[in-house]
């Protein structure tokens, strides 16, 4: 067994005591029920989830599927992203990303030089990972019936430059959105081969979820930072910390207030996961103006004004509600 799937055992073993809020000694004057019902504040009971799986998530914050995703509709994958990194098909809306050691060298039209593509949701093939019912049937338990793909990635982690830049710092996925509550979105996260310390598996701080969004900027690391990677502002280093290493089609859902990130790929080989962002389309959109996000906010605006000029009235909810899809029930807000 992997050092992570060990440290998850350990995890759920743990959650047969109650959960630390409800063994925490009462105050004084108040009586001390015992109420687990009470508690399930994250996930809805679709029959899917076992009773460990929903408690697991109420206290980790995430909880790992294995073998979610077939290796036929992975390869499929993988051949759609090949094609688009060769611009055999061009994809409207699809932001492609280079890691930036790499982004000031001449270009090549290849699967190296692209670190991330965003926004995949006017590729059918690569959509369909995001409509796929085995993935759904858990995306339900945290959302809701009605469910809107709000943001879509693959993510081909390259072997590293050589500084670093390969890392994605800590952070909540919550910085990005404008929409809001926070605990009817979730990510799912497929990894498309085996992931690794090596290669630069997730790596998650179990049970910040509970807590509330943090500010976030640039870190400050020598070797430069890929754009919009932003990360947790003085994260507690001290707290314990679960790689996640996955076999290929082994899927992670995870809570945007979860603090994440990844490792840098010690590997010759391009680490490549795909993942989509759900949210309750009964969820609604708030102004982040004078909030921590403004800074996300100012840098998005910035990047779709370049690519659609779209002036200076655009927010990021804009930026969102163009992008949302429905993919189960009815669009009822988002
Ligand atoms: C309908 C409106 C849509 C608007 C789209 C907005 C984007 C979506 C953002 C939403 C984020 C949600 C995310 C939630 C999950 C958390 C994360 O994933 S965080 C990290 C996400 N990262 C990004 O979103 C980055 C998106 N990438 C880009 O926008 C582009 O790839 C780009 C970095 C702007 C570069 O694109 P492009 O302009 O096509 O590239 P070039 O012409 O080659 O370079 C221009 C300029 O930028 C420098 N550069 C290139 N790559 C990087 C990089 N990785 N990091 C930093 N800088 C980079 C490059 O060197 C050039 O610089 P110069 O000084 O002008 O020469
Ligand atoms: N200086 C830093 N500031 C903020 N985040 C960091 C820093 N260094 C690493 N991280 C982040 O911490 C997580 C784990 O990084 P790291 O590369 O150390 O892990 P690892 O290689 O998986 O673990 P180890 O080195 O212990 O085997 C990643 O999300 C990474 O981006
Ligand atoms: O695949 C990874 O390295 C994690 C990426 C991530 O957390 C993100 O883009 O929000
Ligand atoms: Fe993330
Ligand atoms: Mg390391």
């Amino acid at each position: 067994m992997s050092r992570a799937a060990e440290r998850l055992k350990l995890l759920i073993h743990h959650l047969d005591r109650p959960p630390a809020a409800l063994s925490a000694a009462p105050t004084s004057g108040q009586t001390f029920t015992h109420s687990h019902s009470h508690q399930l504040r994250y996930t809805f009971d679709t029959g899917l989830l076992t009773p460990e799986q929903r408690l697991s998530y109420e206290e980790n914050g995430f909880i790992l599927i294995k073998n979610l995703v077939s290796e036929n509709d992975i390869d499929k994958f993988r051949q759609e992203f090949e094609r688009i990194c060769r611009q055999e098909v061009k994809v409207p809306g699809l932001v492609v990303m280079r890691d930036v050691a790499i982004s000031k060298s001449e270009f090549i039209p290849d699967q190296k030089a692209v670190s991330k593509i965003q926004d995949f949701q006017e590729d059918p093939e690569l959509f369909q990972y995001c409509t796929l019912p085995q993935i759904l049937k858990y995306v339900e338990c945290f959302t809701g019936p009605n469910i809107m793909a709000m943001h879509t990635m693959l993510i081909n982690k390259p072997p590293d430059a050589g500084k670093k830049t390969s890392r994605h710092p800590m952070h909540q996925d919550l910085h990005y959105f404008s929409f809001r509550p926070a605990d009817r979105i979730v990510c799912a996260w497929t990894a498309m081969e085996k992931v690794s310390r090596q290669n630069g598996c997730l790596v998650v701080l179990p049970g910040t979820h509970t807590g509330t969004l943090q500010e976030h900027d640039y870190p400050e690391w020598e070797g430069g930072v890929n754009k919009m990677y932003h990360g947790v502002r003085g994260y507690n280093p001290q707290h314990p910390r679960v790689h996640l290493e996955m076999e290929k089609g082994d899927t992670v859902f995870f809570h945007p207030l979860l603090i994440h990130g990844s490792g840098m790929n010690q590997t010759q080989g391009f680490r490549k996961a795909i993942s989509c962002h759900y949210a309750s389309a009964d969820c609604y959109y708030i102004d982040v103006k004078g909030t921590t996000q403004e800074n996300i906010e100012k840098e998005v605006k910035e990047i779709a004004n370049k690519k659609y000029a779209m002036g200076d009235q655009i927010t990021l909810k804009d930026t969102w509600a163009l992008r949302g899809r429905l993919v189960q029930g009815v669009r009822t807000s988002l």
